[in-house]
């Protein structure tokens, strides 16, 4: 397989490495992965994480064990096994779809390289078209509130949401970014406050509960977010939290715009109701741990409620952005993620 380069994730002559970003900002660790454990394990910890990244991540792992002279059956339980790793970003299940068709080819070894490397490739193409459609909604001096992680970190490309910040940055259009911080596992405050010091856009880091202020005096334009899964009537899933931000945008009419691949819809969902939340560990909860060690505040048998996503009914959406475009209300109230 070809080498391929991205923020987080890289091929290099025939190993995989990931950059954990669970240690992120502080320490940039490239690890070594080798095996379908070694990936599930860093699917489930969030050291490579991301709707896009784990699926193209899944599909580098095939695709290497396959040149390993892996047998066929053993390609396929690796398939079928990170499939299951997170239950909620349905790029995961694409890419491994994709790739047990891949694995169906008599040379199935070069089938699932290529196939890999057109995930990966493509991913890149997807985040710069999305990015140029979102920039048409950025004016100048626009203040963008956005939440979780979803730039380069997320993807192999520019991002999502992040993306569009990017591409309206470079547009110079002198945007100023709230980030939410996003807890539990602060994505916003460590991993996209991260990103944004590097491409030098000018940010504020909050808290996920000082949102809300922001809107009512009025320094909040727009809200950019990702997406884990679309649903087909417009619903989606996102880091928890996302839905709080679409019921304050609502009250407070600011624009509120989820940018995502094609790669992100479902739908065999028909709506939010049918997207599966994962739930993580309460000791995300009740305390922190990363590469400044680990402190617990609540009490250890404290009973936690700790979803991953949440989901924001499509009425909440000014727009959705995705590669193939802008969508409005409209459009998707009358089907047209059905066909995209
Ligand atoms: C472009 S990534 C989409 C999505 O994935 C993130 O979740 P996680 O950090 O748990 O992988 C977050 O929900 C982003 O918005």
């Amino acid at each position: 397989m070809k080498n391929l380069l991205a923020a987080s994730l890289k091929y290099q002559d025939n190993q995989l490495f990931v950059l954990d970003q669970y240690a992120l900002p502080h320490q940039e660790n490239w690890r070594l992965c080798q095996s379908v454990a070694d990936m599930e394990s860093l699917i489930k910890a969030l050291k490579i994480r991301g709707a896009p990244l784990i699926g193209i991540g899944a599909s580098l792992l095939v695709a290497h064990l396959a040149s390993e002279q892996q047998s066929k059956a053993q390609l396929a339980q690796a398939i079928a096994q990170l499939r299951q790793a997170r239950p909620t970003a349905v790029n995961l299940m694409h890419c491994m779809d994709k790739m047990s068709i891949a694995l169906e080819q008599d040379d199935y070894e070069l089938a699932l390289q290529r196939c890999a490397e057109a995930i990966f490739e493509q991913d890149i193409a997807l985040c710069n078209s999305m990015a140029n459609f979102g920039n048409e909604l950025v004016q100048e001096g626009d203040n963008i509130l956005t939440h979780c992680n979803t730039g380069a970190l997320a993807t192999a490309g520019i991002g999502t949401a992040l993306g569009v910040i990017y591409k309206a940055h470079q547009a110079n259009k002198k945007i100023h970014v709230w980030v939410d911080e996003t807890r539990p596992l602060l994505q916003g405050g460590r991993l996209t406050a991260y990103e944004l010091e590097r491409w030098q856009v000018p940010y504020t880091l909050i808290c996920d509960n000082m949102a809300a202020s922001l809107m009512a005096a009025g320094k909040v334009d727009k809200i950019f977010v990702g997406a884990d899964r679309i649903a087909a009537n417009g619903d989606f899933a996102n880091k928890v939290g996302t839905y709080n931000l679409a019921v304050l945008a609502k009250h407070h009419g600011i624009e509120f715009y989820v940018v995502a691949p094609t790669t992100t819809l479902d739908i065999e969902c028909e709506n939010g109701a049918a997207i599966v939340i994962e739930q993580r560990d309460a000791t995300e909860v009740t305390g922190v741990s990363g590469s400044f060690g680990q402190c617990q505040w609540a009490p250890s048998n404290a009973q936690v409620f700790n979803p991953a996503f949440d989901v924001t009914p499509a009425e909440l959406v000014t727009g959705w952005v995705l590669d193939t475009g802008i969508y409005s209300p409209l459009d998707v109230h009358s089907g047209v993620l059905r066909f995209l």
